[in-house]
């Protein structure tokens, strides 16, 4: 394996900022051809599984390295749909939840403390964790929407067993069902965000796994890294962004002042894309298209001018979290649940990373490249 350094406690090289470029874990899940444009999950590319697949049929790729066969997929479907009801503790505890708390925050705290109901928490063995990614996978959409109700002074409304993840967040968070289009459209942003290699909420969840602390805690840490605004926080600043531009004419003026500022103009720009990344081309699609359905297509227009502006002044592509905004927005989706639907989706390449890392595990424990002084005599307190 390509590593960026030596073991020894001697040798210190010039360590990348950020880790750039450095091979830091073996997976067979996902790659990234970023000079190409290309994603794949488990071998199959991204555009395939955008237009055949489904998110449950992503979630056993994810989990087992194959498509799965139909009486498999009906397998995990049933047991997503059994394992959906949230513990009473745990929706005792959003209820206590300030409503003005960030939903990013409270599905941490409530993933975290979702442990505490389990009796395979604390158990890394494939089995038990299996059954934890299918509680974490089907639990965490109930989650994200019994929150928003009950900070709405609503009750949370209960998930439909049969109905798709996709479809069954937008019917808990609104209480009626979604059309079919616009919950195609949301599996495939669901498919779209699922993996994407050791990007920093993964391998932090990796990190966490390979001290053989369970699952619980290792998706406590990936949600805490992927709140971030460099991270998936970014969806939600996008749109905060696009509220603030608010018309087509002032995209220009705003977006150079932010340049000029040396400001990070959110959703462009990756540590490993240098093309189109191939989840946007589907996302700015269904920008559109939701702006066409809901008859505002303000939003998909100003979008495309950032995108015309970044790429003139900076030579920069929208990532991921660039589209995905004015498509959850024209959901009538809350500027906040962005990065928790995010989350809704990750969980499934987070739990994929986790169980790979149990599989063949060796504690992750890097160094540092000491730049600090050495020799610095102790001086007692008094003399300082
Ligand atoms: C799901 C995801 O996590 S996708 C990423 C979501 N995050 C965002 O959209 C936040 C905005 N983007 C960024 O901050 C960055 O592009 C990141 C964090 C995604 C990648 O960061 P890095 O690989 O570390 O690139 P870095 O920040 O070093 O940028 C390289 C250069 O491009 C510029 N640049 C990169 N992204 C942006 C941006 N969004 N706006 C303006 N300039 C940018 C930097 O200022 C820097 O320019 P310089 O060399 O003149 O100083
Ligand atoms: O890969 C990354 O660095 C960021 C990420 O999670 C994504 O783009 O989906």
């Amino acid at each position: 394996m390509d590593t960026a350094k030596d073991t020894s406690a001697t040798s210190k090289g010039a360590t990348p900022a950020g880790l750039e470029g450095v091979v830091a874990a073996q997976s067979s899940i996902g790659d990234i051809d970023g000079i190409k444009g290309i994603l794949i999950y488990q071998g199959i590319n991204i555009h395939d599984l955008a237009r055949h697949s489904t998110f449950e049929e992503v979630v056993f790729l994810l989990w087992h390295g194959r498509l799965p066969k139909r009486a498999e997929l009906d397998e995990l479907k049933e047991a997503l749909a059994a394992a959906q009801q949230v513990p009473e503790g745990v929706i005792e505890m959003l209820r206590r939840i300030p409503r003005e708390a960030d939903p990013m925050d409270v599905l941490r705290t409530a993933v975290s403390s979702l442990s505490f109901y389990d009796e395979d928490a604390h158990q890394t063995s494939r089995e038990a964790s299996l059954r934890i990614a299918t509680r974490l996978t089907a639990r965490l959409p109930v989650i994200v929407a019994a929150f928003d109700r009950l900070r709405n002074g609503k009750e949370p409304v209960a998930p439909k067993p049969e109905l798709n993840i996709a479809t069954n967040f937008l019917y808990m968070l609104r209480g009626e069902m979604p059309g079919e289009r616009e919950a195609r459209i949301f599996d495939v942003a669901l498919i779209l965000h699922a993996d994407h290699e050791l990007n920093a909420s993964t391998f932090t969840g990796r990190v966490i796994a390979a001290t053989l602390a369970d699952m619980y805690a290792a998706v406590t840490g990936a949600i805490g890294a992927l709140s971030g605004p460099l991270h998936g926080g970014a969806n939600t600043a996008v749109m905060k962004m696009l509220l603030e531009i608010g018309s087509i004419e002032n995209v220009e003026p705003y977006i150079k002042n932010a340049l000029a500022q040396k400001k990070k103009v959110m959703g462009f720009g990756h540590r490993v894309y240098r093309t189109e990344d191939p989840r946007a081309t589907w996302l700015r699609q269904f920008s559109r298209e939701m702006g066409e359905a809901k008859g505002d297509l303000r939003w998909y227009e100003m979008s495309r001018k950032i995108e015309e502006v970044m790429m003139r002044e900076k030579g920069l592509y929208p990532n991921v979290d660039f589209y995905s905004a004015s498509t959850y927005y024209m959901m009538g989706i809350p500027l906040d649940l962005f990065t928790p639907i995010f989350a809704i989706s990750r969980i499934s390449g987070w739990t994929g990373h986790i169980l790979e890392q149990y599989a063949n595990n060796r504690l992750i424990r890097p160094r540092a490249e000491y730049i600090g002084p050495r020799d610095v005599p102790y001086v007692p307190i008094d003399e300082r």
